[in-house]
């Protein structure tokens, strides 16, 4: 399989694991939020404030078609990236996926601090990340080779589950 692909919800350690993850393989990390951050020069919430979800969503989905098309790298998606079927698509052909599950509780507690993620800016973050979750698990769910609990778990525990498991998995 050619890439390694995380999927998950905000706050589930994509970016944190896969940098990780990357580091241990000798592989390349792409972020797809960092990425598109590095190619507009604008953050994600300016982006979201400038062109709307709807315009943050189409620039998601050209980035993950082209990290896809990518050979050999870990990839952290963002949260909202299994929404559209293109992409759930793109992300299945393009490697092994790793869905990192955590509690909406843990959620809540991995997200407070920072103010990088605009969809979290509502008066009932937790109400809101129970929600996502609600729809987007069985996408998650959906192309994933592999679940893996992150709750309760540093990510050094989470990397070395995932690499223990990957070896175990069955050809496609
Ligand atoms: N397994 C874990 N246990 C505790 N904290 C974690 C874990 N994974 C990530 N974190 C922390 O949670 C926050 C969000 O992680 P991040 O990697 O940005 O998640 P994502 O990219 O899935 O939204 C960061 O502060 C990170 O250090
Ligand atoms: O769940 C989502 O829709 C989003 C998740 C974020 O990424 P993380 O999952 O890495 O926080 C980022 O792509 C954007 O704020 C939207
Ligand atoms: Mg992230």
């Amino acid at each position: 399989m050619r890439n390694l692909i995380l999927v998950g919800p905000m706050g589930a350690g994509k970016s944190t694991i896969g940098r990780l993850l990357a580091k241990e393989l000798r592989l390349p990390f792409k972020d797809s939020d960092k990425e598109i951050e590095l190619r507009t020069g604008a953050n994600i919430p300016w982006i979201f404030d400038k062109e709307g979800e709807l315009g943050f969503r189409d620039r998601e989905q050209a980035m993950i078609a082209e990290l896809c098309g990518c050979d050999g790298v870990v990839l952290a998606t963002g949260g909202g990236a299994v929404m559209r079927d293109e992409n759930r698509r793109a992300l299945h052909a393009g490697g092994r996926v790793v869905y990192l599950h955590a509690s909406v509780e843990q959620q809540v507690g991995r997200t407070a601090r920072d103010r990088n993620r605009p969809l979290l800016r509502t008066a009932n973050p937790e109400k809101t990340l129970r929600d996502l979750l609600t729809l987007r698990d069985p996408l998650y769910r959906e192309i994933a080779d592999l679940v893996v609990e992150t709750d309760e778990r540093p990510p050094r525990m989470v990397v070395l589950d995932i690499l223990e498991r990957l070896h175990r998995l069955p050809p496609r």
